[in-house]
This record gives structure tokens, C-alpha cells and sequence, in this order.
């Protein structure tokens, strides 16, 4: 293999899986390059857990093909999964045994050598050493993850595959889960994590969005958003409530949402966008301000999953 192409821990073109007469996943590419953290996002049931599943070698896709950490996902599957951590959507740990009996658990699975020694590295590399002796179903949902995370990376693997991993974790804890992400692929770790979060896309290195089984954009935050072309305003002031329904449905309006005590209207023409929001204020007699804004990875992500509904009812899924 050149040293380019080992440098690819994820390389998969076509990958295809359907339920019985749903394809579920569709025409998927992906590449991932060593120490990379991508972020995977779509809708619910858009594929994600499905395509991360194949490329770990949990489930055979039905067509496609590509390697992952240098192994054929379609021949090399066990060699494959040795090397992946997978942390799933549930916490999957014993909630009766603690923190560190469940890390020697882990450890016996995987026969891994050293065993005392790997635990207790283990413990203290994940800041886990102060409550080793509580039991894990007596931790709260920050530390429920990172005993979860602890356990996905003890055998050192070379790819970490999160699926939702922080999923009604609370934001202190959050971030903390991600600054050893962030650790961990400094260190050359390769990160695959699936969520719903705005913060957390924003927190990976590039993100791939899937929506009906297709791939329907991928690059930075800041390239999926230019790549949209959407347009804000932000109206402030005035009867919000009563604004936005005013404006739902004009000229170049696609979305309306309020925050707080504003409005970000979204549309793809920053003139005709304007001019309605304006001729709305005007109307209505409002004491509302409009002014440019940002549009958010949110505006951005809602726009995809509506085009990909459009494009999924019409029978011809986009793809990227
Ligand atoms: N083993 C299975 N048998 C039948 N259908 C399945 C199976 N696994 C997944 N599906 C279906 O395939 C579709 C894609 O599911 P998948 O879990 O991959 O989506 P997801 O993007 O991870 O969703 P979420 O964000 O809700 O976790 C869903 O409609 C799901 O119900």
C-alpha cells in the first residue's frame, strides 16, 4: 500500500443496503483520512447508524465497495472490527459493576495483555481514576459516556466510530467529551461520530450530510454553509409571532424561526429575501428592524432534509 493510501483510514464508494424493499442506504462514498474527525449528520432513519455499521464490518452491504483501515469491508470484516472502537446510541455497560470491574470486562473480551496495567492507564488517560470504585449505574450521563468512550478506546484502535454519543448529555459535559475527542485524534486517532447537534458538527474537522440513504453535502461548516447560498435576515422588534406568519410563504421565503425576541428569515435570494421581509414590515405597519445575518449550519441542514424530501417523494434522491 503507498504511504498516501494508508494514510485513507476510510475509503468506500456504492455502498448500497436495503430492508427488504427499502434502500436504506444509497450510492454512499465516503473517505477519511488518518486523524480526521467527521462529523455524520441527517435526519432520523436517514442511514447513518446503517453506513457506519457496514464500514465497520457489523453488516454486509448488498453493493459497493472499499476499504476501511487498509481491510476489504467486504472479505476482511473481523480484521476490520478489531481495530474499530464503536460506541453505540445506548449506554451498552454493566450498570451493576463499577467503573473499573467494567473496564477489566472489557479488557478479558478483548484478551487484551497487561490487563491490570491497560485498566488502570486506561482510567487514569480518561480521567476516570476518582470514581474507578462507583458503580456505573450510579453515574450520571457525562460520566456514563465517558466510562462508555474509556471502554471503546482501551484496545487502542485505530478508527473510533461514535454513533450519537452524547445524546441528552448536558453541555459542561458535552464539551468535556469532546476536548478528548479532540485529545484523541491529535494523537492520530480517526473519529467517525453521527449527531443531531449543531455544536458538535461544529466541533469536527468536516461533516458529510445523509438524508434518505444519499450523501447531499459534505466539506467544513463553513463550506456546507457557503455552499448553500442561503440568504438571512434577522427581524427584531415588533410582534414576532404575528410577523412571522406574515411572512411565511412571501417571495423567497423558505424559513421562518424565531429566537428569542428576532426572527431568522432564510431564503436562497438575498435581494427578493429583502425586499419581501421589507414590503412585510411595510405592510403590517411594524415597528420590526431587519438587518443581515448569519445563516446557520441549522438553515442550512433544515434546507437539505426539505429538498431531500422533495427529491425522495419524486422517486430520484440528490446525491453529493
Ligand atoms: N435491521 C434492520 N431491519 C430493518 N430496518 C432497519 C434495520 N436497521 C435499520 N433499519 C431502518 O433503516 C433506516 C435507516 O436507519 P438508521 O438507523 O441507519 O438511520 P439513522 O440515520 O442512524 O437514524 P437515527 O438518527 O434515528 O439514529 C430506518 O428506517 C430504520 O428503521
Amino acid at each position: 500500500m503507498s504511504e498516501a493510501a494508508s494514510e485513507q483510514v476510510i475509503s468506500i464508494r456504492g455502498l448500497t443496503k436495503s430492508f427488504g424493499p427499502r434502500k436504506v442506504v444509497d450510492d454512499v462514498a465516503l473517505e477519511v483520512s488518518r486523524g480526521e474527525i467527521v462529523g455524520f449528520l441527517g435526519p432520523n432513519g436517514s442511514g447513518k447508524t446503517t453506513t457506519i455499521r457496514m464500514i465497520c464490518g457489523l453488516l454486509k452491504p448488498d453493493g459497493g465497495s472499499g476499504t476501511c483501515l487498509g481491510f476489504d469491508i467486504l472479505t476482511e470484516a473481523t480484521r476490520i472490527k478489531r481495530e474499530v472502537g464503536y460506541m453505540t446510541q445506548r449506554f451498552s455497560l454493566y450498570d451493576d459493576l463499577t467503573i473499573r470491574e467494567n473496564l477489566d470486562f472489557v479488557a478479558r473480551i478483548y484478551d487484551l495483555p497487561h490487563r491490570r496495567d491497560t485498566v488502570r492507564d486506561t482510567l487514569e488517560r480518561l480521567g476516570l481514576t476518582r470514581r474507578k470504585d462507583q458503580l456505573a449505574g450510579t453515574l450520571s450521563g457525562g460520566w456514563k459516556q465517558r466510562l462508555a468512550l474509556a471502554a471503546s478506546v482501551m484496545h487502542q484502535p485505530r478508527l473510533l466510530l461514535l454513533d450519537e454519543p452524547t445524546a441528552g448529555v448536558d453541555p459542561q459535559a458535552r464539551r468535556e467529551f469532546w476536548d478528548e475527542i479532540h485529545r484523541l485524534a491529535a494523537g492520530g486517532l480517526t473519529v467517525l461520530v453521527s449527531t443531531h447537534y449543531m455544536d458538535e458538527a461544529e466541533r469536527c474537522h468536516r461533516i458529510v450530510y445523509i438524508a434518505y440513504g444519499h450523501v447531499v453535502a459534505r466539506g467544513t461548516v463553513a463550506e456546507v454553509i457557503a455552499a448553500s447560498q442561503l440568504a438571512t435576515v434577522v427581524v427584531s422588534g415588533g410582534d414576532t409571532l404575528a410577523l412571522a406568519a406574515a411572512l411565511k410563504g412571501r417571495a423567497g421565503i423558505e424559513q421562518v424561526a424565531p429566537f428569542g425576541n428576532e426572527l431568522h428569515v432564510v431564503g436562497p435570494d438575498a435581494a427578493l429575501l429583502r425586499a419581501s421581509v421589507d414590503d412585510v414590515l411595510a405592510e403590517t405597519g411594524s415597528t420590526g428592524r431587519a438587518r443581515a445575518g448569519e445563516t446557520s449550519l441549522e438553515d442550512v441542514f433544515i434546507r437539505l432534509m426539505q429538498q431531500a424530501r422533495v427529491a425522495d417523494s419524486a422517486g430520484n434522491g440528490g446525491a453529493a
